[in-house]
């Protein structure tokens, strides 16, 4: 029995969103991997895992606006007033990508000192690193190669993807953010993450910053699942999950056809 609720409609993700900078992008193909696409399609007969979900957490200075950020995409709402985040909160997105069921964990930390030691325990295992980091404060930008380098502390640097994210946009002149935006895109470079610079309070970017998230986080995590189970195929046939019953025929002729 299915006891999920139906994707929401604007959850629905069939194309590949873009990125916001090209000189700070995770990359910048038009669209999914084909190898992605294919296994997605293949998906309506089932050779792909029919449900996927990725860990994504959220670091940054205190009061930069995570959990800002988060409300605003998960729940449409702004809080003009700061009540900090005590260790961690949690907050699950669904969507569908490509016809298939993803979601996302947003694990959304706190950024006061006293409460570091808790929310780094929620580190291990991600997906996604998402640095947050005010537009209008410097310093909040230099501390994020500290945030970036504890959480990596916690995760597979080769594997994870990296988002550096510039808040309260609202907040800036064009001139300052055009400043700030240099400083920015030097950071993300180095760090090798993708830049993006939203506001929660007009709710700029959040939307289109979100489901870049999810589609390239789904299309990583699809990726990574094609290749363990390319290792675990026995002749023609591959079992999805230990618990699956169902065997699933690779559609190997196909796939040569429409894969890379
Ligand atoms: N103008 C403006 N204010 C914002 C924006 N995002 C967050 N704020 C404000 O900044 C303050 C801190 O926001 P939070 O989202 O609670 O910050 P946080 O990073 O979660 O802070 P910690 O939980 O302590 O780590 C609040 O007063 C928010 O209203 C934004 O986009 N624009
Ligand atoms: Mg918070």
């Amino acid at each position: 029995m299915n006891i999920l609720a139906p994707v929401r409609r604007d959850r629905v993700l069939a194309e590949l969103p873009q990125c916001l900078r090209k000189e700070a992008a995770l990359h910048v193909h038009k669209g999914f991997h084909p190898r992605v696409t294919c296994a997605c399609q293949e998906h309506r007969t089932g050779t792909v895992g029919r449900f996927k979900i990725s860990k994504v957490i959220v670091v940054g200075d205190l009061s930069v606006g995570k959990t800002c950020l988060i409300n605003r995409f998960c729940k449409d709402t702004f809080d003009k007033n700061y009540k900090a985040t005590i260790g961690v909160d949690f907050e699950m997105e669904r969507f569908e990508v490509l016809g298939v069921p993803f979601s996302l964990q947003l694990w959304d930390t706190a950024g006061q000192e006293r409460f570091k030691c808790i929310a780094s325990t929620y580190y291990r295992g991600a997906q996604a690193i998402i640095i947050v980091f005010n537009l209008n404060d410097v310093a909040s930008l230099e501390h994020t190669k500290q945030w970036l380098a504890d959480a990596l502390k916690e995760n597979d640097p080769s594997s994870v993807l990296l988002f550096l994210v510039g808040s309260k946009k609202d907040l800036s002149t064009p001139a300052q953010y055009v400043l700030m935006e240099k400083d920015a895109l030097k950071m993300a470079q180095e760090m090798k993450a993708e830049y993006w610079a939203v506001s929660s309070l007009t709710g700029e970017n959040v939307r289109e910053f979100f489901f870049r998230v999810a589609a390239l986080t789904f299309e990583a995590n699809v990726l990574a699942e094609l290749e363990k189970s390319g290792a675990r195929r026995i002749g023609d046939v591959v079992r999805i999950s230990s618990e699956d019953s169902n065997l699933y025929l690779t559609a190997s002729k196909k796939k040569l056809t429409c894969c890379r």
